[in-house]
């Protein structure tokens, strides 16, 4: 079974997919695969200079995230040049890393842009981490110390709650206490765990 995990920026599907990681799931998350296929001396991060320049290299030749933020939430234009280029390569990655685990009943994807890019329509399950807008910028300008606006220019480049919502099969609200979240988490785990059990086999017969 593959369960998408998804949630606008800074809802908390990190800390879910880590309790998830913990109790023995296994977890493919594409914000690291999005490192992965960009590594310094990659042809990903190549085609990503030749769209942009080498302005977005720092002094070591690997790819400065945030020069790239700032300009790819400031302009439309530039986020879909570069998810032109990165969603494939992404997506080709994760299905190949989901594979590794097919003798686990599930896999959990997480997938920030599920809602907004189309890929893995194929999930089983959409776990959507819930939170109001203005938690969300308040957890992102505590974690990553950027401003408010740019906070607010990357919420609204993401798809909107009400249609992130609608695409859910489980909803974990993260607006209280991240224990809160915790247990939400742990009783998403047994619901997927029996969801997901196989059948035993058949006994042979005579
Ligand atoms: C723009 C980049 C360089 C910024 O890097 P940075 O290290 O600052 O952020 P990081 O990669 O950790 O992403 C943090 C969050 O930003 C949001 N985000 C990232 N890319 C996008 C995008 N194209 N559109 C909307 N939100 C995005 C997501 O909520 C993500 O979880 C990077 O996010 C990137 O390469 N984005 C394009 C690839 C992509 O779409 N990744 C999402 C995985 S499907
Ligand atoms: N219930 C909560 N109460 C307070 N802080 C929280 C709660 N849940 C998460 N956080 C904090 O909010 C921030 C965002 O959480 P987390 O990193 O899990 O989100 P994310 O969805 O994985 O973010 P991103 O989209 O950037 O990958 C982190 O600093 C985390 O410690």
């Amino acid at each position: 079974m593959l369960v998408a995990l998804t949630g606008g920026v800074a809802s908390g599907k990190t800390s879910v997919s880590d309790r998830l990681s913990a109790r023995g799931v296994p977890v493919v998350d594409t914000d690291l695969i999005a490192r992965q296929v960009v590594a310094p001396g990659s042809p990903g991060l190549n085609r990503v200079v030749e769209a942009f320049g080498p302005e977005i290299l720092d002094s070591s030749g690997a790819l400065d995230r945030r020069a790239l933020r700032e300009r790819v939430f400031a302009r439309p234009e530039a986020r879909e040049r570069l998810e032109a280029i990165l969603h494939p390569l992404i997506e080709k990655e994760a299905r190949r890393q989901v594979a590794l685990h097919r003798e686990a009943d599930y896999v959990v994807l997480v997938v920030p842009l599920l809602v907004e890019s189309g890929l893995f329509k194929d999930a089983d399950r959409v776990v959507v981490v819930d939170v109001p807008e203005s938690v969300q910028i308040e957890r992102l300008v505590e974690r990553d110390n950027v401003d408010r606006s740019q906070a607010e220019s990357m919420l609204a480049a993401q798809a909107t709650r009400p249609n992130r919502l609608a695409a859910a099969t489980d909803v974990l609200d993260n607006s209280g206490s991240i224990e809160e979240l915790m247990e939400a988490t742990d009783e998403l785990y047994e619901k997927l765990t029996r969801l997901s059990r196989r059948p035993p086999r058949a006994p042979r017969m005579p």
